[in-house]
């Protein structure tokens, strides 16, 4: 098969498994050709090569099929591919197997642009930096673990990498490993069904800096949760520092278990907050000046930014996906990019991002997460176990919808716009002392967003 139709291939592929999985799994092949009926591929690892049988087998052969490659199995061998991507992908660590067979201890592809450099610093993920820029230092460990957590797409993977670059120029003798927790697990499973548990054991037991991301992945997968467990303490006991994210707080990782949760919490847990306004431009205009590596300068009229900034909110993997869009399409058509040129390409973006939750929604989540009822939120009771619950829906109310705050006083059994302002400053006042409050309230608002 001709290298075309491979590189046609893996752009499919892009669109159908996504940006981070093409680029962890895809990208690194280099497709050496078909015959007799074999594809066979260049993998970097056998890791690499086995996941991608497993995983992306069937999505690879039909595409074959379809371009009338008479295909019945794929084979890797491994080694360097001859030619990299423009976005070549390094891996974070290899280390040779005590055993002398050479089998590698690979960590997943990291991604060249995920560095410090291009990460925008503001008040929502400025504390997540500062411990992520600590441990990239490279010098003694400090806190241990690091857990990293927030909502999806909101620079988790980015702060993993850039430690993982920066204490690959630092510190090279360093053994640094990045995986995610379901790599962690494969891993496991494939040492348990070879009979190389030891091996693994002890591969995992050398490295320096052992950063796991997406950990709320092996909840619930009790041995795989017992292995990690062993892992964390056998590289803690070595004062070796390891990095962990998730999309939650330990504690509130359904089914992880307990001991593990705590260990997790002995070191620093610190969480990136969803975006605000100036966080957002900064990182459009960073990302544009990015895109315009690959597309070209590109001009764009004023007031495009502040839009994008104003009404996508949620996520920036969406926020950098609408920019991207709108420099392919205007590259394509060689037109700068207006205000018309945004509503006409991210009509869709807009339209889904206009989703707005509702007062009755947020009284409900609250209710449901300070386990009291519907009716006492509304109802008359004072006590401070009712009363609190329902100062935090008045301040999510005027936070996360567009109500006034006199219908948000009719929404709560009608009462008066005052109170609602007074149930709005309190929250706001504690907010600068109570930690605890702070956090149930950015679990709430993660989850009234997703
Ligand atoms: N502060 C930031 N500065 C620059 N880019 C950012 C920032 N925050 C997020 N991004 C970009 O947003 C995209 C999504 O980020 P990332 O993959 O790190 O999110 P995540 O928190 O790991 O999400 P998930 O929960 O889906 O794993 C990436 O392209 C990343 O570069």
């Amino acid at each position: 098969m001709v290298a075309e139709q491979w590189t046609g291939i893996s752009e499919e592929l892009r669109y159908e498994i996504g940006e981070s999985n093409h680029k962890n799994w895809i990208e690194p092949l280099e497709c050496l050709g078909v015959s007799d009926g074999v594809v066979r591929f260049r993998a970097p690892s056998r890791f690499v090569g086995d996941w991608v049988k497993r995983t992306y087998h069937d999505q690879i052969f039909s595409r074959l099929q379809t371009i009338g490659t008479d295909v019945t199995r794929m084979e890797f061998i491994v080694g360097e591919p001859a030619q990299r991507p423009a976005t070549a992908t390094a891996t974070a660590a290899s280390t040779v197997n005590k055993s002398g067979a050479g089998d590698e201890l690979q960590g997943a592809p990291l991604d060249g642009k995920y560095n410090f450099d291009n990460f925008v610093v503001g008040k929502p993920n400025e504390l997540a930096h500062a411990a992520a820029r600590r441990v990239a230092e490279g010098g003694p460990v400090t806190f241990n673990p690091l857990f990293l957590y927030g909502g999806v797409g909101l620079g988790k993977t980015h702060l993993m990498h850039a430690i993982a670059w920066e204490l690959k120029a630092k510190r090279p003798d360093l053994q640094v490993l990045y995986l995610s927790a379901e790599q962690f697990m494969y891993r496991f499973v494939q040492a348990l069904r070879d009979r190389e548990i030891m091996d693994f054991k002890n591969l995992f037991r050398s490295v320096d800096v052992l950063m796991v991301d997406d950990v709320q992945f092996i909840a619930g997968k009790d041995s795989t949760q017992e292995e990690f467990f062993h892992t964390f303490n056998a590289l803690v006991d070595q004062n070796k520092q390891i990095v962990i994210s998730a999309d939650r707080a330990p504690g509130e990782i359904k089914d992880l278990e307990a001991r593990i949760s705590s260990r997790m919490q002995c070191g620093l847990v610190v969480d990136l907050h969803p975006t605000n306004y100036e966080l957002r431009l900064g990182i459009l205009h960073r990302k544009a000046a990015q895109f315009a590596q690959s597309y070209g300068s590109i001009k764009i009229d004023d007031g495009v930014f502040e839009f994008l900034a104003h009404r996508i909110t949620t996520n920036v993997r969406v926020l950098e996906g609408a920019l991207q869009r709108l420099f392919a399409f205007s590259s394509l058509i060689g037109q700068e990019v207006s205000q018309d040129m945004v509503q006409d390409c991210l009509s869709d973006m807009l339209r889904s991002s206009e989703r707005r939750v509702t007062v009755e929604e947020i009284q409900r989540k609250v209710a449901e997460h300070f386990n009291i009822r519907l009716s006492d939120m509304l109802g008359p009771k004072r006590t401070r176990t009712i009363a609190r619950p329902r100062q935090i829906a008045m301040y999510l109310s005027k936070e996360m919808t567009s109500r006034s705050l006199p219908e948000i006083g009719r929404r709560f059994g009608g009462r008066d716009h005052t109170t609602i302002l007074h149930g709005v400053r309190k929250v706001v006042e504690m907010r600068e002392q109570d930690t605890q409050l702070n956090e149930d309230i950015e679990l709430l608002r993660r989850l009234l967003e997703s």
